[in-house]
């Protein structure tokens, strides 16, 4: 039978089999993934095929083949092994929360969000919450960001968790797909989704990340059938994916507009940095492109990663307290 793996505690898998019943699963014997150094070969999200066997009047599942993935997000583990741990596969979106102040979401922690996802090849869509409690300014600078995101692209919506402001174009955005909620610690995550599906308690919230700074196995997602045809998938680490690892030259095409400019620059492997006849820098002068777009692309150039991902610690900590 075919199934979609909903959740993993250790060797066992809990999958919805196409007929709409859970089944406890195992794998059988050892298979692993081409291409892939993960400490765990099935991860939640996977599309999997399964036989149902019965010892003692008790069904369990065996995994007997996983179906190519269409994404994956992974979270580095900490120790020097170069195996990762898969915490999702298969998300059609990501809806990255952002709010302009309490708290601030600083546009090169938007940048290096989706480049990130734009390297895992995930669709994200921006959410501007809390927009029931923005000051004049403050709307003035989410007006910005929306400008500058949806120019390039990107979907950007508005809304209020408490009012219930453009909860609809969310849930209309949800249906018949796989989605998964981020954001900075504090921009109303929880509240969201309660708003979104009453009753959903995701344990987004209680889970403390920093326990899990230095283990790889203790962080665990799970995806969740709500009441319109949507299903959700509860990552708890999922603030910690760092930037995946990537060349140089590779940067630049997880930003789309420097992307669609890459041919016209005068050498192929331009680096928009100090490179004559550069078409980014070009658009950059003619105000084309938004400077702080250039501005996060230099930063991760310069791989200053390490500082992002001291940000996000201290955001784990902050939950803590
Ligand atoms: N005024 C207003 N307050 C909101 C809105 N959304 C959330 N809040 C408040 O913001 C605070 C944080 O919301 P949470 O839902 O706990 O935020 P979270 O992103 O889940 O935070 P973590 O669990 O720490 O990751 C709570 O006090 C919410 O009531 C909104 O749209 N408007
Ligand atoms: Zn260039």
């Amino acid at each position: 039978m075919n199934g979609i793996v909903y959740k993993s505690t250790g060797s066992w898998y809990s999958v919805k089999g196409e007929d709409g019943v859970f089944y406890d699963c195992r794998i059988k014997g050892k298979f692993r993934i081409k291409g892939i150094k993960s400490t765990n070969p099935i991860a939640v999200g996977d599309h999997v095929r399964f036989e149902l066997e019965t010892t003692n009047d008790v069904t369990t599942g065996v995994i007997n083949d996983i179906k190519p993935r269409k994404n994956y997000i992974v979270r580095k583990s900490v120790n020097l092994s170069k195996q990762v741990h898969i915490l999702a596969s298969n998300i059609d979106t990501l809806f990255l929360i952002v709010t302009i102040d309490n708290p601030v979401t600083t546009t090169s922690f938007i940048d290096r969000f989706l480049v990130t996802a734009e390297a895992y090849g995930i669709k994200t869509v921006l959410v501007f919450n809390k927009i029931d409690t923005y000051s004049e300014d403050a709307l003035d600078e989410q007006l910005y960001m929306q400008y500058i995101y949806s120019q390039i692209g990107y979907e950007c919506l508005r809304v209020s968790a408490v009012t219930g402001k453009g909860l609809d174009a969310i849930k209309e955005r949800m249906i018949g797909k796989v989605s998964t909620f981020t954001g900075h610690s504090g921009v109303g995550k929880s509240t969201l989704i309660n708003a979104i599906e009453p009753g959903l308690h995701l344990k987004t919230a209680q889970i403390s990340e920093q326990h899990q700074q230095g283990q790889h196995t203790t962080t665990f997602a799970e995806m969740f059938d709500l009441s319109f045809d949507a299903q959700i998938i509860d990552t708890p680490g999922v603030r910690g994916f760092g930037v995946v690892d990537m060349e140089p030259t590779e940067v630049g095409d997880y930003f789309p507009e420097f992307f669609a400019l890459k041919d016209q620059c005068k050498f192929n492997n331009c680096l928009h940095r100090e490179e004559p006849y550069c078409a980014v820098k070009n658009a950059l002068d003619r105000d084309e492109l938004a400077w702080s777009r250039y501005k996060s692309y230099i930063q991760i150039l310069d791989g200053e990663e390490e500082h992002y991902r001291t940000d996000i610690y201290k955001d784990g900590k902050n939950q803590d307290e």
